[in-house]
């Protein structure tokens, strides 16, 4: 597993906004938006092309285009969902696929409560969007949830990780043989003994959407 943080002061700056417990839900879905175009432009540095010819209004010239089968986007819901129009700006011809899961707050185990993805996935690139890899727990049974159906190259966008989360998703995926990456804005410093990330910046979920409990 490769953990790509992005390193660049717009997004350090953005960041930050995001993180202060001032900041409102409409500009937090804004800020949401434009971090993840930010990370997507190094989250696809490997996504397929190939090669194309067209004609410029001087000349005959050579291209690439996106390859097919074309990327699956998979935003995880609820918060994952904030991500993905800032996503499908960079990539409009992916197609999206949606998994609902949900983190139970008391023991931390991830159950996933709904799908909509493609039965088969071989040969495909997927980008899995989840603000937070906190405990791994969500990713990595969505990152299982992928391979199993055949996706044989993952990258994970995330806003925040936790170096927890990152260990636990290289043990639970030891035995993948697909490549699997993951993009983040910071890599945090600990979980607390909720499960959230610090210093973070609290429920993404609820600060998207508001709180559901
Ligand atoms: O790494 P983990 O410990 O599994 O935690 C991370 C998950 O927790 C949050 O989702 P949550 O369960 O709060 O659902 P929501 O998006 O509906 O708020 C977050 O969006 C991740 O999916
Ligand atoms: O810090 C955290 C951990 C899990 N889920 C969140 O939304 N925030
Ligand atoms: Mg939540």
């Amino acid at each position: 597993m490769r953990t790509h943080v992005i390193d660049h002061p717009l997004v350090d700056h953005k960041l930050t906004t995001l993180r202060d417990e001032r900041t409102d839900s409409p500009t937090f879905r804004r800020l949401t938006d434009e971090l993840v175009t930010l990370l997507a432009y190094e989250a696809t540095r490997d996504v397929r092309v190939e090669a194309t010819s067209i004609t410029t209004p001087v000349s005959p010239t050579a291209g690439v285009k996106l390859a097919t089968p074309k990327p699956l986007v998979v935003p995880i819901l609820r918060a994952g969902l904030g991500m993905l129009d800032g996503m499908v700006r960079l990539l409009p011809t992916a197609e999206v696929g949606f998994l609902g899961m949900v983190r139970n707050e008391e023991t931390l185990e991830a159950s996933t409560y709904a799908e909509r993805l493609p039965d088969d996935l071989s040969g495909r690139q997927c980008y899995v969007l989840d603000p937070m890899l906190a405990t791994g727990g969500t990713l990595a049974a969505a990152i299982r949830f992928l391979t199993d159906r055949g996706a044989d190259h993952i990258t994970a966008i995330c806003l925040l990780a936790a170096p927890e989360g990152c260990a636990r998703l290289e043990q639970e995926l030891a035995d993948l043989d697909v490549p699997v990456t993951i993009v983040t804005a910071a890599m945090d410093e600990r979980l607390n003994d909720k499960g959230y990330i610090v210093p973070g910046l609290g429920d993404a979920g609820d600060r998207l959407y508001g709180v559901v409990h």
